[in-house]
């Protein structure tokens, strides 16, 4: 489903996460529905990265369903086609990895990234920690948000050169972390 998408295939996208990520919860006080979070990452994407392609915009709808929910690749792939699956793979964790390798894999990768995962991947993380400056989430202690942040600059050094707009705005958010 390449550059032609019609807006119901965004619309039965963004359903779609809305179903797989219903009993999911942020970490914040208001335990703010998980769903927030994708269409959010969607939303930086339109709005402050000024992108219009509908292969990223729902790659990023579905960013976090392999990951977090009962989806499979497969699944994507029959519903959204090749494209977005592979996009939904560059951006999706192994969660049977331990933590430490994940996040050091997600450093590694990063730089190897297509074009429309690294933008999936610089906005997620400017959405995360734009809501760890709001809030500390809930179980996490002062040092392991420090962490997140030393941790998200390293990887979105090796995504640079892919989005100004966006990066400048990460930027901000690293410097105000400071
Ligand atoms: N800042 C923030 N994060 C929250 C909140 N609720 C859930 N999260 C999720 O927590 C993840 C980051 O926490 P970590 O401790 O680094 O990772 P882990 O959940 O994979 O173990 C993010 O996952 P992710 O989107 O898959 O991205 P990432 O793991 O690549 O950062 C983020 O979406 C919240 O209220 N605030
Ligand atoms: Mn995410």
């Amino acid at each position: 489903m390449p550059s032609g998408s019609k807006i119901s295939d965004i619309v039965r996208c963004a359903n779609f996460c809305a179903v797989k990520h219903q009993n999911q919860r942020r970490l914040n006080k208001d335990q703010t529905p998980y769903i927030n979070h994708p269409i959010g990452v969607a939303c930086i994407l339109t709005e402050e990265g000024g992108i219009d392609n509908p292969d990223v915009i729902m790659a990023a709808l579905l960013h976090d369903t392999v990951e977090d929910t009962d989806t499979t690749f497969d699944e994507i792939e029959s519903n959204f086609g090749p494209k977005i699956r592979s996009i939904v793979e560059e951006v999706t964790d192994d969660k049977a990895l331990p933590k430490m390798e994940r996040k050091f894999l997600q450093i590694e990768n990063a730089p190897k990234s297509s074009y429309e995962a690294k933008l999936v991947k610089l906005a997620d993380k400017l959405y995360n920690l734009r809501d760890l400056q709001k809030e500390t989430p809930s179980g996490w202690t002062v040092d392991r948000v420090k962490e997140y942040f030393l941790w998200s600059a390293q990887v979105v050094n090796g995504l640079r050169g892919t989005n100004k707009a966006i990066e400048d705005k990460l930027d901000e958010v690293f410097a105000s972390s400071v």
